[in-house]
């Protein structure tokens, strides 16, 4: 397989944390995201939780008009997501789960189970022209599903590698992402990756060829913090261009 360029979405969620945690006009993630795109991003990612604790609606609004690359709007599959969504009309959306009480995303969707309702979503977002992706652990049992829904992407869930308190954790995790991204791929799907990614254990996952694009957030707006967010996304992009060249 040829090796392919690997792109980076930012997320920008936690740049509306530190905002909603005073309540000021700032820190603008739409700023931030600008930021992002002229370091190199090649899209930007923001998830709109249900309880709205990070990521506004009128940030959505925003993002959607003023970007110069591509909206990945993350969010649960509940009605009023998946209306919100068809109205404001993301580039992409990425279907993930949710649960009020979590620090942050804990697992990947049970596509399995709900195999009416994300065939409907996946069948709502298409007719509005927005790509879909379903967050899912790495599970050939959950690939299988994805496909039946009709996704055309999958993100694969990589809080559990970047979690790994050991070096044989880390390495079975590893696998389990590679074993899925070449699954997913033969099975026709595009394959996105992320969650907990950060410049120190990024490059073996970009060594993953069928991986297409990661999704990074909350390691980089902490880097933004001593190098500038501007610095810290041309330094992600590097290490992953290197990794996926010279892997
Ligand atoms: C779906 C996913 O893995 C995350 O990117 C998600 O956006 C995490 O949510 P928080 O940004 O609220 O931690
Ligand atoms: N979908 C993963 C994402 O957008 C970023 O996750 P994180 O880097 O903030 O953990």
């Amino acid at each position: 397989m040829e090796k392919q360029i690997i792109l980076l979405g930012v997320n920008i969620d936690h740049v509306a944390t530190l905002r909603q945690a005073r309540g000021t006009r700032y820190p603008e993630p739409v700023q931030a995201a600008l930021v992002a795109e002229q370091a190199g991003a090649d899209g930007i990612t923001a998830h709109l939780r249900e309880d709205r604790r990070h990521i506004q609606d009128r940030d959505i609004y925003l993002l959607k008009d003023m970007l110069h690359t591509r909206l990945n709007l993350e969010m649960a599959m509940t009605d009023a997501m998946l209306a919100f969504a068809v109205k404001v009309g993301p580039q992409a959306c990425c279907l993930v789960p949710e649960r009020r009480e979590e620090l942050t995303t804990e697992g990947g969707l049970d596509v399995a189970s709900a195999a009416d309702k994300m065939r409907s979503a996946c069948q709502q977002l298409a007719d509005a022209n927005i790509e879909v992706s379903l967050f899912i652990d790495p599970d050939s049992r959950q690939i299988d599903a994805a496909v039946a829904a009709g996704a055309p992407v999958v993100e694969l869930h990589t809080g559990r590698y970047a979690d790994a308190l050991t070096k044989g954790e880390q390495e079975q995790e590893l696998q389990r992402i590679s074993a899925a991204a070449a699954y997913a791929h033969q099975a026709g799907l595009q394959v996105n990756a992320g969650h907990g990614l950060n410049i120190a254990n990024v490059e073996a996952i970009c060594r993953i060829e069928q991986i297409v694009e990661l999704n990074i957030g909350h390691s980089l707006i902490a880097q933004a913090l001593f190098s500038g967010l501007e610095s810290a996304v041309r330094d992600m992009k590097r290490v992953m261009r290197e990794s996926r060249l010279h892997g």
